[in-house]
């Protein structure tokens, strides 16, 4: 018998369209009532969060769901389910990935299709959640992710798709595990970051600014003017943006911390490559910090962690030296 703690944060699995669109609806009741679970295999309690759209959340949320699952395997519970919107999914998975240094199994899922829409995916999606959740072969592995029968590490899941039941894929590689007749089949290899300290609450502003084709530095100038704690550059291609932003990112480094990572949908920032104008190099030089193969939003989640944790800068840059 494994006992399983479950926290329901609302999403499209918890969700039904009683006309004008998808809204939240379901509690954990009613999301637990089309499973086929045994009874003698596993003991499941349910604890309601929120009930919200995952666009709804906020890193306070988050560092609160933390709490909930410590003090839950404080109390017992061998594995964690966590069921939530998919939109912003892949930010919690990472965010209680760094914050959660435990053995049991946290495993997070949702759905793409609501409860009330034909062939819906959320019930077998929480199936083979708690399926996962209740596997010791998933114990050590830090959080998971799991929908649509694939088994995702939380650094690299992402949500790669706006519709389909496939939605989520691994960024630099394939899902770590796949779940077959009932089982979990261990595939790909796990890439895990070092853990993080709990901060007490969110407040480090650190936004994400994207760069373009043309981009002539007049909106970043506006935001390097707004009250910033932090800020991540998506760069195109392995780290670049155009010359006229470089001494505007400059300035920016030298106040706060400056991540630098890419928009390209898998590999790391270059380091080493260009040396032009704007290029990885000139940027690194101008004091931006590169960010591995952590895409933008996963970057940004790791420095504000980091931030509301009292990290001053050489701790960023160690942070992120070791990724
Ligand atoms: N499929 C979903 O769950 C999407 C929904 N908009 C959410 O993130 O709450």
């Amino acid at each position: 018998m494994v006992a399983i703690s479950l926290f329901t944060l609302g999403g499209t699995i918890a969700m039904r369209d009683e006309g004008g669109g998808a809204r939240p609806a379901l509690g954990p009741a009613e999301l637990m009532a089309g499973l086929d679970l045994d009874p003698a295999h596993v003991d499941l309690t349910a604890e309601a969060v929120v009930n919200l759209p995952s666009g709804h959340l906020t890193l306070d949320d988050i560092y609160d769901l933390a709490r909930r699952i410590r003090a839950a395997i404080d109390d017992g519970a061998e594995a964690v389910v966590v069921t939530q919107g998919t939109d912003t999914l892949e930010e919690t998975a990472f965010a209680l990935d760094l914050l959660l240094d435990v053995d049991q199994p946290i495993v997070i899922t949702g759905a793409m299709r609501a409860a009330s829409t034909l062939g819906t995916d959320g019930p077998t999606n929480l199936h083979a959640a708690i399926l996962t959740a209740a596997d010791p072969t998933a114990r050590g592995r830090g959080v998971l992710v799991v929908l649509n029968d694939s088994v995702h590490g939380a650094r690299g899941v992402t949500k790669a798709h706006t519709s389909r039941v496939d939605a989520f894929r691994t960024r630099d590689g394939g899902p770590i595990g796949l779940i077959a007749e009932g089982r979990i089949v261990w595939a790909g290899a796990l890439t895990r970051s070092p853990r993080l300290v709990l901060p007490l609450q969110a407040r480090a502003r650190v936004p994400v600014y994207t760069s373009y084709l043309g981009d002539d530095g007049v909106a970043l100038l506006a935001l390097a003017a707004m009250d910033l704690q932090g800020l991540v550059v998506e760069g195109f291609g392995g780290g670049h943006v155009p010359p006229a932003l470089g001494q505007t990112l400059e300035s920016v480094a030298a106040q706060v911390p400056v991540v630098l990572a890419s928009r390209c949908a898998e590999g790391p920032v270059l380091t080493q490559s260009y040396g032009y104008a704007g290029s990885e190099r000139d940027l690194i030089a101008r004091g931006l910090i590169p960010a591995g193969n952590l895409a933008g939003v996963k970057a940004r989640l790791a420095l504000t962690i980091l931030l509301d944790g009292g990290a001053d800068l050489e701790r960023v840059k160690a942070f992120f030296a070791a990724l």
